[in-house]
Formats: C-alpha cells, structure tokens, sequence
C-alpha cells in the first residue's frame, strides 16, 4: 500500500514537470519571437525615418482553452498529439498601419534563417466568409533547452490597425452572443469589414503620394512647398500642415 502511494507520487511529480516543460518551450518560443520583433521595431526607428510595426502583442493559451481546442477537435489528449496539433499556444499578433506592411513584415520574418514558415493563411487576398482580414503564419523556431532542441509552433496574426479594430468588436459580439450572431448584425458586420478594407486601401494611397513626395523634394527642394505647390499632394500636405494651408487660402 505504501508502495503504491510513492508510486503515484512519483508519477504525479514526473507528469507535473513534463507538463511544465511543455508550457515553458512555447513561453521562451515566444519569447524569442517578441525578441525578434522588437530588434525590427528598434532598428527601423534608429535607422529608417518610417516604422512598419505599430505594435505587437502576445499570449500564451491558458491550458483549459488548450483543452477546449483539443475536445472541439477531437486530437488525442497527449502531450505529443497537442504539440503537433494546436499549433497556436504560443501567439503573437503584430499590428501595422498599411497593407504593404504586412507583407513585409512577413517577408523580414521569412528571411529569418531560424524561423520556418510551415503555413501562412492570407485572409487579405481572400477574407473569411464573414469578413474577417489578418495574414496568419504559423512558423517554426528552435528553442535550446539544457537537454537538447526542441521546435516549437508559434502563430503570428499580422494585421492593419482597421482589420484589428474590427476583429476585436467582432470577437466581443461572436461572445456576446455566445457564438449566435443575429443575422442583421452579421450583414452589418460584413459592410463594417469592407468599409474597414476601403479605409486600408485609401490610407495606403495617401501613404503612396506620401513616398512620392519625399522621394520628389529630395531631387527638387522644400517638401513643404512642394506640399504646397502640388496639387496632386493636395490630400497629404492637409493632413501634414494645416495651418500652412489655412493661412496660404485665407482662413
Ligand atoms: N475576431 C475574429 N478572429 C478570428 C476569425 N477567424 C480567425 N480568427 C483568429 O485567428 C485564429 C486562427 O484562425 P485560423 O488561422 O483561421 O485557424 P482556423 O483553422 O480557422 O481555426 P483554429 O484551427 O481554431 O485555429 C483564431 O483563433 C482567432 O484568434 C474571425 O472570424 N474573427
Ligand atoms: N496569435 C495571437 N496573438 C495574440 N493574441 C491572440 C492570438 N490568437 C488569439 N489571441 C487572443 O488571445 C485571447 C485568448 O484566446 P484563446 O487562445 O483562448 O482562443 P483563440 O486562439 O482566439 O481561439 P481558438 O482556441 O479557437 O483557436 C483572445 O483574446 C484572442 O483574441
């Protein structure tokens, strides 16, 4: 009988410190990933005059929505089922203010000679039924444990502040309404997608002249009068100097 309890204590400790071992690869995974991204953040704002990341956030899947996932989906309740499986206990959502930006965050990530890019779901060129928009990826990376190398799945969102904004109101609701959207607000949610796609695109124009003008008053002079003098800046020099405008029409 005493046997037998040690028996089960021992095996009660060995599974708690496998259990422990598995959360903490996917904690310094991501880690490793936030270490990345603010390498990129920090060395395009000493070294380039615009930065592509606005902000990045990341979560680690508390083990009972890990659990949830593993029922809903039916996997096996194994260590090595729900480390091949879920693939997104580790998440980092990266935010930008232009399309473009996304892909070429993806493409800096990519280049990253210890990350492996094994899925990218680009629901920009092709969005959700219900108008969700985001690039996912789902990459690999190595973390170095005293014990050997393990590599672990992290999912990165890379989305645009309008595709953010929309998904955070869209998740709220989906709970809201315990997963039951009226069908009124799903139409309505599916125009406030578009609409948010149509700011995306105009922005990214503006943002366009915007790289055209600097790369004009580089070769031709004072980028303010340039602003000025351009009508086709018209757009951008409002937004970069009002009151120069105000003053030039007399307002
Ligand atoms: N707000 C919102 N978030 C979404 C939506 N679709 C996907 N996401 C987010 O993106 C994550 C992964 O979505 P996908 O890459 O499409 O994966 P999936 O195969 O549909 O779902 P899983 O297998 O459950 O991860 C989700 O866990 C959410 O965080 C959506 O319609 N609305
Ligand atoms: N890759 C990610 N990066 C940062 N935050 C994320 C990421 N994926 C989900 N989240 C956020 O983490 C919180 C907890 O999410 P949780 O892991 O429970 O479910 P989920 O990933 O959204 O859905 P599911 O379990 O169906 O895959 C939510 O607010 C969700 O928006």
């Amino acid at each position: 009988m005493e046997k037998q309890k040690i028996d089960t204590n021992q095996m009660l400790i060995t599974l708690k410190k496998e259990m422990m071992r598995f959360m903490l690869t996917y904690k310094f995974a991501l880690e490793e990933i936030n270490t990345k991204i603010d390498i990129l953040t920090q060395e395009f704002q000493y070294f380039h005059d615009y930065n592509p990341i606005e902000h990045a956030k990341s979560r680690l899947k508390s083990p009972e929505s890990i659990l949830k996932k593993v029922e809903r989906k039916g996997y096996d309740f194994t260590l090595n089922s729900i480390q091949e499986n879920i693939r997104d206990i580790a998440g980092v959502r990266i935010t930008c203010s232009f399309i473009t930006d996304i892909y070429e965050i993806k493409n800096m990530l990519a280049k990253q000679k210890d990350i492996t890019i094994i899925e990218c779901k680009d629901y920009i060129k092709d969005p959700k039924p219900n108008g969700y928009q985001s690039m996912h990826l789902i990459v690999q990376i190595p973390v170095f444990m005293s014990d050997g190398e393990e590599k672990v799945f992290v999912e990165i969102q890379i989305r645009t502040i309008a595709m953010d904004f929309w998904a955070s109101l869209e998740h709220k609701i989906y709970y809201k309404y315990d997963k039951e959207i009226p069908e009124q607000m799903k139409i309505e949610l599916s125009e406030a997608a578009v609409t948010a796609a149509q700011l995306d695109r105009k922005m990214e124009s503006i943002h366009l002249e915007m790289n055209k003008l600097k790369e004009l008053s580089k070769e031709e002079g004072n980028p303010e009068e340039l602003l000025i003098q351009n009508e086709r800046f018209r757009l951008p020099a409002k937004f970069l100097n009002m009151k120069k405008i105000f003053e030039e029409e007399g307002t």
